[in-house]
């Protein structure tokens, strides 16, 4: 049969060919990023063939051993990797190398910022991938071949990296892949063989797969000098350690090691901001490495976000992305895990239903919180960094994982009163060891905003008596306290909610309280008449010292939060009115005291209840109506 010699050219996806644009343009200075790139891809597909060669052996093609070479050429200015994996198919080719847009694309390409330093992070963090040998390379050259398939299924694609590449039959073999680049004027390091090993060796020793060079000529006997016999063939030796990583001993793994592997796994830039490796024996046999990043992807809230960890199955790589083995909230973590005792056809659905895949997730949660716990207590910039890019995702660990609530407590930062700083970087611990003597509660208030949480007149007693409030301002935080309910013990109370137990429990406090209260019950009674429907109940309030009233939730109403929040989400919220808590001591309430006209004091009183409501960084039903009622009362003011 004779090969398909039809030449097809084709022109790159949008997507695709915006990235490729960019990447050139943002890579340059970090050339030699492309080698790992090209390494990795290259034992992807050997991993990818390993996988499926458990299936069906007659794929390997009686060639078992597996390896990737990398072969330079001086004169002709060329690297070329070549690995016996996979392979890929004419369309295969076509998609994966010019028209499918990895997945996140698109979201990436929205979350650049123009900003070269920033975005060249980010394009770290997409996974630079094949495309990165354009940053070196003029023109690049696949050969592939799929496995399994005839050697006429062989296909030739090349590209300059501008907007288009072709594609046409060319006959192969040996399976898998050659990729040979053309290297730029200014790339040609690249077809140096000391340059390359020592690039191979800095990104692919922990690489299970040997990566291999021919060995260095020996060099010419000097002249005069008989040679013994003639100078053997060249043969190729792996430059890198090609061992599974986590397979070896702990004590063995450098720092350096350990974090180009974490490179390697995560396509991130930075080095992880710590990790973990552990081999468990007994029941259940596995062995760990679990990363936490420095910092989170750019698609962290998507819900389609790849996570999970690389799983392996007795040192076989069998899925990446493999979610089963950690919780939604710590989707952030990276790593691999190696089975014992999964079997090696083991698939997604299997690992859904399979208990011993729940007794590591829960394990490997443990894991993560106690290396959390360890970042947190070794102090420094550490664990701050690691809470401003993933404390969010942590808040939704006590609704998901009930097991370890208390653990992932200890973990939560707040920004509170003590500080009165906006950085959240305050522990419960830490409140509670400040707790005043008696104080039984931990208090917190909720708010849009930081300034609104630190000015809320809430506060007022609470700062009066030096009593520490957390001031919490993400959205998820009302919802993260109805979880927790109590830390340590210690009930978890709103401050904005039910009545406050902080009054003065002496005779002379007693007094004063029963006083006030006798003193303002008119008061209370007017404005309950004049405010009707719009509040539940109006009462003297222990929680202010200097603003005129505050709104109170009952105590087992919705928090002003959580009802924005489902309110903006255009879900139903349950019907509850506010408590109007009044500080009879206020000027303002004094005037409406002995306000005679009650037209003018239905006015004030609604004032002011739309002012608590103001305050609390809520919004008034009718703000019109406000105006203009706030505008008479100046007015009326201006000509008495
Ligand atoms: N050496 C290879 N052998 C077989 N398939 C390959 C090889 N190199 C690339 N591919 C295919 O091309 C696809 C795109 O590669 P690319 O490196 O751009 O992205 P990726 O590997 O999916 O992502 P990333 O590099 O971010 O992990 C791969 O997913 C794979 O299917």
């Amino acid at each position: 049969m004779t090969a398909d010699i039809k030449k097809e050219t084709l022109g790159f996806q949008t997507e695709a060919k915006q990235l490729l644009h960019l990447m050139i343009n943002s890579l340059y200075s970090n050339k030699e990023i492309f080698l790992r790139e090209l390494i990795s891809n290259a034992s992807d597909a050997i991993d990818k063939l390993r996988f499926a060669s458990l299936a069906d052996e007659s794929l390997l093609e009686g060639q078992g051993d597996f390896a990737i070479r990398v072969d330079v050429d001086k004169d002709a200015n060329t690297i070329t990797i070549t690995d016996n994996g996979i392979g890929m198919t004419r369309e295969e080719v076509i998609d994966h190398l010019g028209t499918i847009a990895k997945s996140g694309t698109a979201a990436f390409l929205e979350n650049l910022t123009g900003d070269q330093k920033k975005d060249s992070q980010l394009i770290g963090q997409f996974g630079v991938g094949f495309y990165s040998a354009f940053i070196v390379a003029d023109r690049v050259e696949v050969h592939t071949r799929k496995a399994g398939h005839d050697a006429d299924a062989g296909v030739l694609w090349e590209s300059h990296g501008e907007s288009e590449f072709s594609i046409e039959s060319l006959p192969r073999d040996t399976r898998g892949t050659s990729i040979t680049l053309h290297l730029k004027p200014t790339a040609t390091e690249f077809a140096d063989d000391w340059r390359v090993r020592s690039v191979i060796k800095k990104y692919s020793d922990h690489i299970a797969v040997p990566v291999e060079m021919l060995q260095p000529a020996t060099p010419p006997a000097p002249e005069g000098e008989e040679t013994a016999e003639e100078a053997p063939e060249p043969q190729y030796e792996a430059v890198n350690e090609a061992t599974a990583l986590w397979t070896r001993p702990r004590a063995e793994i450098t720092d350096d090691e350990y974090k180009a592997f974490y490179r390697h796994i995560s396509h991130d830039y930075d080095d992880p901001l710590t990790w973990s490796h552990n081999k468990v024996e007994g029941k259940q046999e596995y062995t760990s490495l679990l990363y936490i990043p420095k910092r989170a992807p750019f698609d962290l809230w998507n819900r389609e976000m790849a996570r999970g960890l690389k799983l392996y199955v007795q040192r076989t790589f069998i899925m990446d992305e493999a979610e089963q083995f950690l919780p939604l909230y710590l989707r952030f973590v990276k790593g691999v895990v190696d089975s014992n005792d999964l079997p090696l056809n083991v698939s997604r659905e299997i690992l859904q239903r399979d208990s011993s895949v729940d007794a590591m997730r829960s394990a490997l949660s443990k894991r993560v919180l106690d290396m959390l716990s360890k970042l947190a207590k070794k102090g420094g910039e550490d664990y701050a960094t690691f809470w401003k890019e993933f404390g969010q995702v942590l808040k939704e660990g006590p609704a998901e994982d009930m097991a370890n609530k208390e653990k992932i407590a200890k973990l939560l930062r707040f920004a509170t009163t003590h500080t009165d700083q906006a950085d959240q970087d305050q522990s419960l611990d830490e409140y509670v060891a400040r707790m005043q003597e008696g104080q039984e509660k931990i208090y917190y208030v909720v708010a849009e905003n930081f300034n609104t949480a630190r000015k809320s007149p809430h506060l007022e007693v609470f700062r009066k008596k030096g009593i520490e409030v957390l001031l919490l301002t993400d959205r998820v935080d009302d919802w993260l306290m109805n979880q927790l309910q109590e830390f340590d013990g210690k009930p978890l109370q709103d401050v904005a909610r039910g009545a406050l137990d902080l009054q003065d429990d002496s005779e002379e406090g007693k007094a004063e309280q029963e006083k006030l209260e006798k003193e303002s019950e008119s008061l209370v009674e007017r404005l309950t008449k004049v405010l009707g429907d719009s509040v539940s109940e109006v009462r003297p309030s222990a929680r202010l010292t200097e603003s005129p009233a505050c709104l109170v939730v009952g105590d087992y109403d919705m928090g002003a939060q959580m009802r924005r929040i489902l309110e903006a989400a255009g879900q139903p919220v349950p019907d509850s009115k506010p408590i109007l808590e009044i500080n009879p001591a206020h000027p303002l309430l004094q005037m409406l005291d002995s306000e005679q006209d009650e037209a003018r004091f239905a006015d004030l009183g609604q004032v002011i209840l739309d002012q608590a409501t103001l305050a609390e960084g809520g919004q008034l039903e009718d703000p019109a109506s406000f105006v203009s009622r706030l505008n008479a009362l100046l007015l009326q003011m201006s000509k008495a």
